[in-house]
């Protein structure tokens, strides 16, 4: 695996506030990556480190081993960045667009006609060049965004709430766009949607007040088959542990339960094991990943500040 991006122990203050602390990362290509945290959590500081607009108070940034902070020009030839809201051109039709943006980038004149006919391609814009931007709707305007990040084939990508203001049949066409860029490319996007997150990427990092509060593969924090059980009356755990379609149960309290489900076995199942056998349902919620938890403590949390 070639390694795109490497992130030590990066910070960013703004004046005495730390909206980055101590961050640390590795992408891969093929990865993808969500940066996930509520409002203010430090995500567009993050990217916007990450992409060479912001420089940090402390840390070091190498993108394909490149010094980001001592050789920027060069670090950022690897690199495609789709800020929050990008800054497109309302006057501009879409091929005027992509063309001063190819400039921009530096691409070779004669390279430029392919480079724009690829990435409209990628983005689903073939039809789109004669429009004008200001014509285009929220979805076409964010497939632009990506076309301009993408236009000289980085193997980088920093995309800032891709998804965001775009109706659901949008955004599940721009996650597929993004798996289908991550085929070749390495990529970081933030969002503050956990499904999204869980939906599109490999890896998740939970932010919190600048801070990185969680790390891992999405597919490890995905729940098992693991079930929260609340019975009435006295019930003992051994009652549980006979049913068919429980593997294991522990008492987690007075009647309270977590259930380990067979592979195969249902909730639905569970439930008509616990009636058939006599016992009182009162609650069957399934168990959260760890991610999920660490999510909705700090939403949670957010919410109550
Ligand atoms: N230029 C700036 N000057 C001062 N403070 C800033 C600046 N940019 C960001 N901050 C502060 O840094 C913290 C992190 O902000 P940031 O925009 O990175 O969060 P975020 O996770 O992207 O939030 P959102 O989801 O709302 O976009 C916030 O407290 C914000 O007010």
């Amino acid at each position: 695996m070639e390694t795109l991006l490497r992130v030590t122990d990066l910070s960013r203050d703004f004046g005495r506030h730390s909206a980055l602390s101590g961050v640390d990362l590795c992408l891969e290509r093929g990865q993808v990556l969500g940066l996930l945290g509520p409002n203010g959590a430090g995500k567009t500081t993050c990217l916007r480190l990450l992409s060479g607009l912001l420089a940090p108070t402390s840390g070091r940034i190498e993108i394909l081993g490149l010094d980001l902070t001592h050789r920027p020009l060069a670090a950022k030839r690897h690199l495609g960045y789709l800020p929050e809201r990008p800054p497109l051109h309302p006057e501009l039709r879409v091929d005027e667009y992509l063309t001063h943006c190819a400039h921009l980038h530096r691409l070779p004149r004669r390279a430029i006609p392919e480079a724009i006919a690829t990435a409209k391609q990628r983005c689903g814009l073939e039809d789109q060049g004669r429009r004008l931007i200001a014509k285009l709707s929220r979805g076409y305007r964010q497939r632009l965004g990506l076309a301009q990040a993408i236009l000289h084939r980085p193997p980088l990508l920093i995309l800032d709430e891709p998804t965001e203001g775009l109706d659901p049949v949008q955004m599940r066409e721009l996650r597929r766009l993004i798996r289908d860029l991550a085929r070749d490319s390495g990529i970081i996007l933030s969002s503050h949607l956990l499904p999204e997150v869980q939906s599109v990427c490999d890896r998740v990092m939970i932010l919190h007040q600048g801070r990185v509060r969680f790390d891992a593969e999405t597919h490890a924090a995905r729940p098992t088959n693991l079930w929260r059980v609340r019975l009435g009356g006295e019930t003992h755990v051994m009652h549980l542990n006979d049913l068919a379609p429980v593997a294991g149960a522990l008492a987690t309290g007075p009647n309270q339960f977590q259930v380990d489900l067979r592979a195969e076995a249902t909730s639905a199942d569970l439930a008509r094991a616990i009636l058939l056998a006599g016992l009182e349902l009162f609650e069957l919620t399934p168990e959260r990943s760890d991610l999920e938890r660490t999510f909705f403590d700090l939403i949670g949390a957010e919410e109550h500040a």
